[in-house]
């Protein structure tokens, strides 16, 4: 059997503290191997933020899981067509990594918005998918398919737009991303105005 990999999507603008910690734990606490964390270009729902470069954003991501053998960055979305659809990529990484085993990793906040992904039957029906609950958010028919498993995994309540709401409006933003991240953002005035 192949190494066993989770997969964490996302637009990573930045990455923070929250995603640190449920990639982590799900490295460390369930049957995966590894967590890759896939830096999204453009969500393909969220067009026209105030999205930072995708080079920033992975090298934050390099700083901040650097030292972390069980978390790896992949940048496998930047050559691929925009937006990014999750189907592409998993179709992509199967042919590039035949040995391994994905699991795709998923708040419970992306499930109400699964069945309008592209590929959305081909997700739920060829992958196994871990979700973990995220506040605020109800169970979701979704969760009770073959192939998914909930994952009680700790959770921090932050968010990237909190992030970047601190950084526009002068807040602190130390533990809400790693010190070599804030040092970074703070360093090149990142979503200064
Ligand atoms: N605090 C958190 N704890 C666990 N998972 C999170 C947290 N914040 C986001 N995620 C999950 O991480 C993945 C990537 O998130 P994304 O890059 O969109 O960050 P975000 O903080 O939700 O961004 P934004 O606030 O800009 O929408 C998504 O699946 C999202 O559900
Ligand atoms: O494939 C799709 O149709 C699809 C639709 C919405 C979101 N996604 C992916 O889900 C990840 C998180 O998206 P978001 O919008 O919550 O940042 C990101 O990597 C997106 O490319 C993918």
């Amino acid at each position: 059997m192949g190494r066993k990999v989770g997969l964490l999507f996302g637009s990573f603008n930045p990455i923070h503290t929250g995603h640190l910690i449920l990639a982590n734990f799900m490295a460390t606490h369930t049957d995966l191997d590894e967590v890759w964390l896939i830096v999204s270009p453009q969500s393909p729902f969220k067009v026209g933020q105030e999205l930072l470069g995708e080079n920033e954003r992975l090298d934050l991501v390099q700083r901040a899981i650097s030292g972390n053998n069980r978390l790896r960055v992949l940048d496998v979305e930047f050559t691929m067509p925009k937006p990014s659809f999750t189907i592409d990529t998993l179709d992509e990484l199967r042919r590039r990594h035949p040995g391994y085993r994905f699991v795709l990793l998923m708040g419970e906040d992306n499930l109400p918005g699964l069945p309008h992904w592209k590929g959305a039957e081909r997700i739920l029906t060829e992958n196994e998918i871990y979700v973990y609950p995220r506040s605020g958010v109800d169970a979701s028919e979704v969760s009770t398919r073959p192939g998914v498993r909930v994952v009680e995994a700790p959770l921090l309540d932050i968010s990237a737009t909190f992030v970047r709401e601190c950084v526009r409006t002068g807040k602190s933003i130390r533990y809400l991303v790693p010190e070599v991240v804030e040092q970074q953002i703070l360093a090149v005035g990142y979503w200064k105005v």
